[in-house]
């Protein structure tokens, strides 16, 4: 097994870089860096660090924490260094010296989850808690990491061993006179766990997009004031804005808060017959947003007739209509929120809408299990199996699905078939973790 290094702590100018180790060689790494004798287990201690021809890399703060009771698992050590390029890459060239080589993206969890020390839902909590950027997203991540899903997985699984070796009694021991309701008690048990699982997959639905955040679109006719909008909400100059229709032809994204999701308003180009073949690009580009959204604002301005293609977008599911500039005055849509940008009138209540919206996409459910697509996939493979085990015309094909849903929460954990979901899953890892 390599002894693996990498940088912990974001790269570039800090007061502090952390480079960890790990692996069979952090040991004598260790020692060869800061002098024979190795700091206690887990006790900061200040060591001056040594290039192999003597010269100093740095005064800084080791670790020592040897395996198995490490992060990894393996013996491992933390140098809490200077945080300056130059003194990172002085000591990472003194490592691969040594023999130690940088480590792959999550190679660091990966080895954890090899050595046991947590299942593969767990390491994905891990990534999770890294992405999170609000204290939602964060809790939820946390329950993942820490082993909320693990724990769940080893209950349902629990529950299927005790169904499977009662459906194995009863086709063994066919001819000897067990209880006639163990065949009942069976089917009980079966359709039970299924109604927990089907609940729990309807509970954590709003997770996905706790984790994904919130994608909003913001369609509308050319000059509508999307543009304005946009700035309006983000409250910067996020977007150029002016009196000539087709300003905007880009996408130009900008990110809000909305009650504790992370959401991206995408500002988009006027809907209209394009001009030429960039504006048609851009046109095309805005309504394919605006079909991918979980939420489209349809703008339509006070005063001016409403065009057809933005007429269109209204009663698709998640639109909104914002009847814009509304100090100009005239009729506003019903339905619609008036709102002004120039003023500021009404996008405070836009806002507020905006953040119902979320609530209802994403009902905060304490903090989801089954939040990413491989859990709740997972989990309806397991379903279907035992859908399969109520129908299962002979106890043995009841066995037998009984076992394949067994099998489904053993790839959720990744106790089964790790090889095949492993790279997929630390390749969503970044270097150091
Ligand atoms: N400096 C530093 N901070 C860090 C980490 C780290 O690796 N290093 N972590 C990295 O993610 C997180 C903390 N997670 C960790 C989880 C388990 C162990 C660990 O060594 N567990 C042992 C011993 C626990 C103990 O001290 O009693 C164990 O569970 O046996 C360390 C960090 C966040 N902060
Ligand atoms: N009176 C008034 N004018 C506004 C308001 N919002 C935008 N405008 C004006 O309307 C014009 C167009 O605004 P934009 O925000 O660029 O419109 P847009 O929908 O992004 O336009 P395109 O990018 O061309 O599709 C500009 O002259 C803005 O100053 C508003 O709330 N009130
Ligand atoms: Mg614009």
């Amino acid at each position: 097994m390599d002894t693996i290094f990498a940088l912990a702590t974001a790269p570039g100018r800090a007061a502090i870089a952390i480079i960890r180790l790990s692996g069979p060689a952090s040991r004598d790494l260790l020692k060869e860096l800061c002098g024979r004798v190795l700091p206690p287990p887990r006790k900061a201690a200040l060591r001056r660090l040594r290039a192999a021809g003597g010269a100093t890399l740095d005064e800084a703060v080791v670790l020592w924490l040897p395996g198995p009771g490490s992060y990894t698992g393996e013996d491992s050590a933390e140098l809490h260094l200077h945080g300056g390029a130059a003194v990172v890459a002085g000591v990472g060239e003194a490592l691969a010296t040594l023999g130690a080589r940088p480590a792959e993206p999550g190679e660091f969890t990966r080895r954890a989850v090899l050595n046991g020390r947590m299942d593969l839902t767990a390491a994905e909590g891990v990534i999770d808690l890294i992405e999170a950027e609000t204290a939602m997203q964060a809790r939820q991540a946390l329950a993942l990491a820490g082993g909320g899903l693990t724990a769940l997985c080893a209950e349902w699984a629990a529950r299927l061993t005790g169904l499977l070796a009662r459906q194995e009694a009863l086709i063994e021991f066919e001819d000897e006179g067990l209880p006639g309701s163990l065949e009942a008690e069976v089917a009980r048990a079966t359709a039970a766990l299924a109604a927990e699982m089907t609940d729990r997959l309807l509970a954590d639905e709003g997770g996905e997009r706790v984790r994904a955040g919130l994608d909003v679109a913001i369609l509308g006719a050319p000059n509508a004031g999307k543009s304005s909008l946009l700035n309006a909400l983000v409250g910067r100059e996020a977007a150029i804005v002016s009196a000539r229709a087709g300003t905007t032809r880009d996408i130009v994204e900008a990110r809000i808060v909305l009650a504790g999701l992370p959401a991206v308003l995408a500002d988009t180009a006027g809907l209209r017959e394009a001009g030429d073949e960039i504006e048609a690009e851009g046109v095309r580009r805005a309504l394919h947003r605006g079909e991918a959204a979980d939420i489209v604002l349809a703008v339509l301005p006070c005063g001016a007739p409403p065009d057809e293609a933005t007429l269109a977008l209204i009663g698709r599911r998640n639109c909104l209509i914002v009847a814009s500039k509304a100090d100009l005055g005239g009729p506003i849509p019903p339905g619609a929120l008036a709102v002004s940008a120039r003023t500021g009138d009404g996008i405070a209540v836009l806002r507020a809408r905006l953040e119902e919206e979320a609530v209802r996409l994403a009902p905060a459910s304490g903090a989801a299990l089954l939040a990413r697509p491989r859990h709740r996939a997972a989990v309806r493979d397991a379903l279907r199996w035992l859908g399969e085990a109520e129908a299962a015309p002979l106890p043995e094909l009841r066995a037998d699905a009984l076992r394949e849903a067994l099998r489904a929460l053993g790839r959720l954990t990744g106790r089964v078939d790790a090889e095949a979901v492993l790279d997929r899953v630390f390749a969503e890892f970044c270097i150091g973790k």
